[in-house]
Parts: C-alpha cells; sequence; structure tokens
C-alpha cells in the first residue's frame, strides 16, 4: 500500500518514495539487478533515475536524441537535443550512475514527425505522442534496454502499472492533472511486463521535493509542454515545411455540398473547430464537420451535425476484459464517457460530441485501461437516429 507523503520536502518523503520502489517489483529487492531508466533530462526521469539508484539496483541511464531545434536552451518543447542531453548527463554524473546517448533522430523523423505531416494532410487529426511511446520510446528503448542486460526498463511517465491476477495492468495516475495513460493506450502486454513507471502514484510536487533533496540541477526545470518537435505550436507551418507541395486549399461547403468559401488548406482545420473559418453572414455558427481530403473540401455545418453516436476503431490494444460497460475517452482532454465495445465499433450510450478521425479512444474500466484504438471514421447521431 502506497504511502501518503505528509512532509513534501523532507527527508522522509524521499525515504517513503524509495520504499515505494515496490513499483520495480523485483523479487527479493532490487539488489544484484539492473534498471535502465528512459532519461529525457527532466525532472521526472532524472528522479526516476535517483530512485532506481537508491533502490540498490545497478542504475544505467539511457537518453534517445530525438530531435535538435539547434539551439542550446532547453524546452519548451524540449526532446532531447543539447541542453536536456547535458542535463541528463549531469543528473547521471551527480548519482554517480552510467549514462549513454542514442542518435534516433531518423527514425524519430520517420515514425512520428512525417507521419504526423501526413496524418494532417490525410484530414485526420494525429496525437504524436502516441507514435513516439510507440516507437522510439517503448520500441527502440526496448531493444536497447534489453542489450544492456536490464530487468526492466523504468520512465518518468505518469501512469501506474499494478499486478493483478492476470498479470500487469495499466492505470490512470493518481494526480489527474498528470495521468498520461490516454498516450500509452498502445504499449502491449509484453512491453508492460517489462515496464516501470514509478511516478504515477505522486504528485508532481513531490517528485519535485525529491529532486531538490537529493541535490538534482534539473528540480526546478519547467515541464516540457505540447508537442516536442513544435515548440512554437505551429503546426500547420510545419507541415508545410514538411510538404511543401501537398498543401493546396480548397472549398469550404454545408452539409448539402453548397459553396461557402474558400480555405488556405485542410491541415488548418479539426473537426468541432470553429474558429478561422471565415465565413460570415450564417444564421447560426457553423463547425468543422468533416474533412474530404481527395476533394480538398472542408464540410461545414450545425453543432448538433457534429454528434456522434459510434466510431469504428483500428489498431485495437486489449490490455483487458473489453466485453462489458466501459468508459471511453476519445481526446485527451475529454472526459471518459460510458460506452460498448461490439467487434471493432465503439458505440457511445450518449451522442459525443468533436470525435475526430486519427485520434484515440481510449477504453477504461475506473483507473484501469484496458485498451484502446485508432478512430478511423464515425457514424452521425442524425443518420443513426
Ligand atoms: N529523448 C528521450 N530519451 C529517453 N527517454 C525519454 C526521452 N524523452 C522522454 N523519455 C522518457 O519518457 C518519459 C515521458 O516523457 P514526456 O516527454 O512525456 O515527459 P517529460 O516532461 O519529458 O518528462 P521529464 O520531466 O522526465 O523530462 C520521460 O520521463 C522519460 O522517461
Amino acid at each position: 500500500m502506497r504511502r501518503a507523503c505528509v512532509h513534501p520536502a523532507s527527508e522522509t518523503c524521499y525515504r517513503d518514495a524509495v520504499t515505494d520502489f515496490a513499483d520495480f517489483q523485483l523479487a527479493g529487492g532490487a539488489a544484484g539487478r539492473r534498471i535502465v531508466v528512459a532519461m529525457s533530462g527532466g525532472v521526472d526521469s532524472s528522479v526516476v533515475a535517483a530512485l532506481a539508484k537508491a533502490s540498490g539496483a545497478e542504475t544505467i541511464g539511457v537518453t534517445l536524441q530525438l530531435y535538435d531545434h539547434g539551439e542550446a536552451t532547453a524546452r519548451p518543447g524540449a526532446c532531447c537535443a543539447g541542453r536536456d542531453i547535458r542535463d541528463a548527463r549531469a543528473v547521471c554524473d551527480k548519482l554517480g550512475i552510467a549514462h549513454y546517448v542514442f542518435d534516433h533522430e531518423s527514425s524519430f523523423r520517420t515514425q512520428v514527425v512525417d507521419r504526423f505531416a501526413d496524418e494532417y494532410l490525410a484530414g485526420r487529426t494525429p496525437i504524436p505522442c502516441v507514435q513516439c511511446n510507440m516507437g522510439p520510446k517503448f520500441t527502440d528503448l526496448f531493444a536497447l534496454a534489453r542489450d544492456l542486460g536490464a530487468d526492466c526498463l523504468a520512465t518518468g511517465h505518469y501512469v501506474r502499472r499494478l499486478v493483478g491476477d492476470g498479470g500487469a495492468e495499466l492505470h490512470r495516475a493518481i494526480d489527474p492533472a498528470r495521468d498520461q495513460s490516454y498516450f500509452l493506450f498502445a504499449t502491449t502486454r509484453e512491453q508492460l511486463d517489462f515496464l516501470r513507471f514509478p511516478l504515477g502514484g505522486m504528485p508532481k510536487d513531490r517528485v519535485r521535493a525529491i529532486a531538490a533533496e537529493m541535490g538534482l540541477g534539473v528540480a526546478g526545470k519547467p515541464d516540457s509542454q505540447d508537442i516536442c518537435f513544435v515548440p512554437d505550436g505551429d503546426y500547420a507551418g510545419l507541415v508545410r515545411k514538411l510538404r511543401p507541395t501537398a498543401v493546396d486549399g480548397g472549398e469550404i461547403v454545408d452539409l448539402g455540398g453548397r459553396v461557402l468559401g474558400e480555405h488556405p488548406g485542410i491541415i488548418h482545420y479539426t473537426v468541432g473547430q470553429r474558429r478561422g473559418l471565415d465565413i460570415g453572414g450564417q444564421p447560426e455558427p457553423l463547425y468543422v464537420v468533416r474533412l474530404e481530403p481527395e476533394q480538398r473540401r472542408v464540410v461545414v455545418g450545425p453543432r448538433a451535425a457534429l454528434a456522434v453516436s459510434a466510431a469504428r476503431l483500428t489498431d485495437l490494444n486489449v490490455l483487458g476484459p473489453l466485453t462489458g460497460p466501459l468508459s471511453a475517452k476519445v481526446r485527451s482532454m475529454a472526459r471518459p464517457v460510458p460506452a460498448r465495445l461490439h467487434g471493432d465499433e465503439l458505440v457511445f450510450d450518449s451522442p459525443e460530441y468533436g470525435v475526430s478521425p486519427g485520434q484515440a479512444a481510449v477504453l477504461y474500466d475506473g483507473d484501469r485501461v484496458l485498451g484502446g484504438g485508432w478512430i478511423a471514421e464515425t457514424q452521425s447521431a442524425a443518420l443513426a437516429a
């Protein structure tokens, strides 16, 4: 049972956290075991490394160089360019553990950045953080950790791994504001067996308190934000840069096909969006209902047209029983809503709004992640009625 920390900045807090290293579930304690810690140079993974070391295990820090912004200042997007790598190295030096840096820029580029651009061009709204977790972080890092003879791979993700009767389960973090379970739905059972997430049971201020207690230079380092390879938030600008010939304008049409205006490229739009349509003189507010990439059309309609009764999912990852009632989260910031899964069709108990192809539908039983899939297409509640 995890104990609450009542002294956020005290020695007691740190001792509790190390004792909590039951997350590593290494039979007979961690001595004699080898833990590889995925280190991004931020405070979270640095504290994971400190906890791993304190558990008595041989600890090795591994950093993937994924993307270089061509500058030296860390954050806001940060994805292990110069300064972050140096920060990770400094933490490892302080802890007296080995640190290896691997250049995975080209795999990150193909698996995450190029795919991000192509998804936008196909009229979908991508979630690159899931692709990154599935590719560079969990596939590439896995292989590296195994090559290094590790017993487990530990990361600073805010999720919990609990062991039930059927084996390792993925659960939400205790801190709802930090929970990253939506972005980890595609973690396989095999990966889950090997992964450890020691921060999922802690609030962030406790993590920072441990970092300060340990004298880690990153204790006050700001959190990374948004999508690491788009630090200025200009997604459309990045897609234009990557695919200069593919971003063409087209028509904005209503549900009946009537042309209402023009747009500079479908990459600027996402289902449910209202801003930026620039089609005045309409009797009621209009929203993006659908993107039609072949015709380069943006289809708009009233809010009622956004109501979705069901979604077809692809690449379903199963981590628990999916046959009963469950709750489904269809955007990272959405609240989970009651639904049921029939084959690959997710049927909502009540119409759901803003369901966008390209996003993930993550399925929960309370705090437990039962699995999830990619939203391929949606069924309008109006048509289903
Ligand atoms: N480039 C990287 N190399 C190795 N591991 C990484 C890298 N980027 C992220 N990770 C691992 O994935 C975890 C989650 O990454 P995420 O980007 O969501 O968080 P973060 O804010 O970067 O965390 P941190 O405070 O550790 O920097 C990190 O805590 C770390 O364990």
